[in-house]
């Protein structure tokens, strides 16, 4: 009864074997894995990332995989040490001259986290030539024994040779050393298959976790925080504002600032970080007692407790969605269009302010989408790090939301004039943007994201804020609302968003 138990228990299990096939290129692996396949080959090419190679070993599937050796490749040996259960590294043994390579090569894969511990046959190929080293040579030159102590790994090292086809027999030879080889690692496997499964299913969640854990750190990071400061930063610090006002003297924007007008300017950018959410602080101080604080860019008036500052971060889609949701404004009357944008204001603007007297840009202006357009120009603008611009598009202006070291995932917006609504009935975009509402070219990042809400309600789109509540006394409060859009609405107020959670 207990043998019927062991039998009914022992079908249960479904086994199925990963192996890994590793070494040098040039080592013969392909050779050897069609050797093992059965696989008639007059001339092996090298491997270019991996070939998965399917056998039956009694009744157990099998699945080898045969990763390209050449140091290109081996960056992604580490990608499959999670789902093996046993390695099987070939070494050329003819080739003295990299013997060297092929014992750092080795021990830098047993002593992997995801490796050590399993077992490995080292197979000892290319025995036909003259002067291979066999397999107790091997071990002596590769300092085996002491290796695979260390990491804990069962080994059997084995010489033999990757046969030819013969071209008479359909079946290439096996070694009998390779089968001895192979043999032995596979029973080994199975005989300890609870034991090394468990582990290999354990390394595979810790995987995906740990990839989990990046891609949210990731995300995180990708959070910019902008401090509203002012439009001339703005300028400055990649938020192009094609609404500077050159005719501004430096005694205006010193006004201006005391006023507490928006200013733009990124804090703590990280390399390689991409910019998907925008911070826009309003800060009320009780010593300035006598200013007005700024409106807050989304909802109106800042709060009007002395004590408390509120951060508003605008959750903004990722670069695509974006692009969907970025205005264009199209200009119509391009002959009254003064505006250099050869020398139009890049990362200093207060220098060349001077050239850009003539600007004479109407205020009149709103917003049609162009996605055609905004794809090509996309395309033609990936990874633009210095921002060439591009004369066939003078007559548009141009918003980056970003800054400059996160080229390439740069976002975009591109705003020309557009003439009132009133004459836009005729116009060839379409009727549903004509409803969009008539504003003022984006004076600043706020009035971007403030026309990102507006077309978000015209087009129906979903949008979330995170926002960040803070005051001097208590904790950073964290909550979640969401903006359904049913209706097109001209303005969103803070009672259009649901408030979804609240997370700290
Ligand atoms: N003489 C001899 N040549 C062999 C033997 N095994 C493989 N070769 C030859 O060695 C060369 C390389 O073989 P591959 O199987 O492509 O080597 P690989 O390890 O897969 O190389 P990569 O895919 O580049 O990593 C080929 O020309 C094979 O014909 C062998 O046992 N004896
Ligand atoms: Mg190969």
């Amino acid at each position: 009864m207990g043998n019927c138990w062991a039998i009914f228990r022992r079908r249960r299990i479904r086994r199925h074997i990963v192996l890994i096939l590793i070494g040098l290129d040039n080592a013969g692996k392909t050779k050897t894995v069609n050797n093992l396949a059965g696989e008639k080959d007059d001339k092996v090419l090298p491997t270019v990332g991996f070939k998965a190679v399917n056998l039956i070993h009694k009744d157990t599937p099998v699945t080898i995989y045969d990763l390209g050796g050449g140091p290109q490749f081996r960056q992604i040996w580490s990608q499959y040490y999670s789902e093996v259960h046993g390695i099987i590294f070939v070494i050329d043994s003819s080739d003295f001259s990299r013997l060297d390579e092929c014992k750092a090569v080795l021990e830098e894969v047993l002593s992997h986290d995801r490796i050590s511990g399993k077992p490995v046959l080292v197979l000892a190929n290319k025995q036909d030539k003259d002067g291979a080293l066999d397999d107790i040579d091997v071990v002596e030159k590769l300092n085996i024994e002491p290796l695979v102590n260390k990491y804990r790994c069962p080994t059997l090292v084995e010489s033999y040779t990757a046969y030819p086809s013969d071209g008479k027999s359909k079946k290439p030879k096996i070694d009998p050393g390779l089968r001895k080889g192979y043999h032995w690692l596979l029973n080994y496997i199975v005989r300890r298959y609870g034991d090394i499964n468990l582990r290999v299913q354990t390394d595979i969640h810790a995987d995906l976790e740990r990839r989990k854990r990046l891609l949210n750190k990731a995300a995180n990071r990708a959070s910019q925080t902008f401090t509203a400061i002012s439009d001339d930063i703005a300028t400055q610090t990649g938020f192009e504002n094609p609404n500077f006002d050159p005719h501004t003297t430096e005694v205006d924007r010193e006004k201006n600032l005391e006023r507490g007008l928006i200013m733009v300017k990124p804090i703590g950018v990280k390399p390689n970080s991409v910019d998907t959410t925008i911070t826009i602080e309003s800060l009320e101080d009780t010593d300035t007692s006598g200013v007005k604080p700024k409106l807050s860019p989304l909802f109106g008036r800042a709060s009007n407790s002395s004590t408390v500052s509120e951060t508003v971060r605008i959750e903004l889609e990722p670069r695509n969605e974006f692009r969907k949701l970025s205005p264009i404004v199209r200009r119509k009357s391009a002959a009254s269009q003064q505006f250099d944008f050869q020398r139009r204001p890049h990362s200093s603007p207060t220098k060349k302010i001077k050239s850009l007297q003539n600007n004479d840009i109407s205020k009149n202006s709103s917003i049609q989408e162009d996605d055609d357009k905004m794809e090509s120009l996309d395309d033609k603008n990936a990874g633009d790090v210095t921002r060439i611009w591009d004369p066939a598009y003078d007559l548009k202006h141009r918003v980056f939301i970003k800054d400059v070291e996160l080229s390439q995932l740069h976002r975009e917006v591109i705003l020309t004039e557009r003439e009132p609504q009133t004459k836009a009935a005729s116009s060839d975009t379409g009727p549903p943007l004509a409803t969009l509402p008539l504003s003022a070219r984006p004076a600043s990042a706020s009035q971007l994201v403030r026309r990102q809400l507006e077309l978000c309600s015209h087009h129906k789109r979903r949008l979330s804020l995170r926002y960040v509540h803070r005051n001097k006394t208590s904790p950073e409060r964290i909550s979640m609302m969401f903006y359904e859009p049913s209706k097109a609405q001209r303005h969103l107020d803070k009672g259009d968003f649901q408030h979804a959670a609240t997370i700290n």
